[in-house]
């Protein structure tokens, strides 16, 4: 059985079509990389995996069963932008995810339990190389500080599937190479099934072990909302020269695809200026 498995699924908000007949099967410690214009769904598909928003048509399956719309400590999730809160030291951010996990209710926790949560935290913050600055508050962090910080905070609650929304997106390249390096030795420890947006083909290719792209198939000029995205390049890439690929993918078949990639989505950004739609795709 598929571990998550998307049967024949739609999403419209109110007339918009925005994704549009999406079938899918991944298996369990999947790094599933995602990309496309601007505004054909990814965010979306993503919020139907965390369960902030349903299915109008088809069905979202997680072990054979119905996605929910509860929270769930089964899904972690980071953004681009740091999702970590201002007034708690990095180690209490990090705290904070298992006690929202554990202690519904107080969302605290207390003597024994704390003391292990702690323990737990600082062995994430070693891992994620922030041990040093656990009693530091998120605003005198770095961007790349942050989102190690972010990551480890979805991490300790120890999720099934670890969410990315362009979670590199505002770093430099730098600091990037270093999260790069990072987020593929967790994956690669923990074991968890991985879905990440980003507007970098070459990124995608880089990190992921599928790389999906989302775009759409039908273009309308005169009613650029007319037509959702679906799934238009499903991709197993080769792994083993994870830490040597460069934007051109790992051998020629992968460079020719990242071309075809590129241009397509391009071309899908191209219509949606056109017609006035904001897009944003990195090279
Ligand atoms: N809650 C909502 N209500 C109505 N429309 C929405 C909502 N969320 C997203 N949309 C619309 O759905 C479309 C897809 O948005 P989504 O954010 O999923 O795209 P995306 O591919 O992630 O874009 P980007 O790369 O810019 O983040 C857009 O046209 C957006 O305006």
């Amino acid at each position: 059985m598929s571990f998550i498995e998307f049967k024949k699924v739609s999403k419209t908000y109110g007339d918009q079509p925005v994704l549009d007949n999406i079938n899918l099967s991944v298996k369990k410690g999947e790094f599933v990389t995602m990309v496309g214009a601007s505004g054909c769904g990814k965010s979306t598909f993503l919020k139907m995996l965390s369960g902030q928003e349903s299915a109008s048509k088809g069905q979202c399956l997680l072990d054979g069963q119905p996605l929910t719309d509860e929270p769930s400590v089964d899904r972690g999730i980071v953004f681009q932008k740091y999702s970590v809160f201002p007034h708690l030291s990095v180690l209490d951010n990090v705290i904070l995810g298992l006690e929202f996990a554990q202690s519904k209710l107080l969302a605290r926790l207390f003597g024994k339990a704390r003391a292990q949560a702690r323990e737990k935290a600082m062995n994430l913050l070693q891992r994620v190389g922030l041990h040093s600055a656990a009693n530091k508050y998120p605003h005198e962090l770095s961007g790349g500080m942050q989102q190690r910080l972010a990551i480890a905070q979805a991490l300790i609650k120890e999720p099934k599937i670890l969410l990315l929304d362009e979670p590199f997106g505002a770093l430099d390249p730098g600091i990037r190479a270093d999260m790069h390096q990072l987020i593929l030795d967790l994956w690669q420890q923990t074991g968890t099934t991985i879905f990440m947006v980003t507007h970098d083909i070459g990124e995608g290719f880089y990190l992921g072990s599928r790389l999906l792209v989302f775009d759409k198939i039908r273009h309308d000029p005169m009613a650029p909302n007319a037509w959702g995205a679906t799934i238009t390049y499903d991709l197993k890439l080769n792994q083993a020269n994870h830490g040597q690929l460069a934007k051109s993918g790992d051998s020629a078949q992968e460079h020719s695809l990242y071309n075809d990639i590129q241009h397509s989505v391009h071309a899908t950004a191209r219509v949606q200026d056109e017609a006035g739609i904001s897009t944003g795709i990195g090279a």
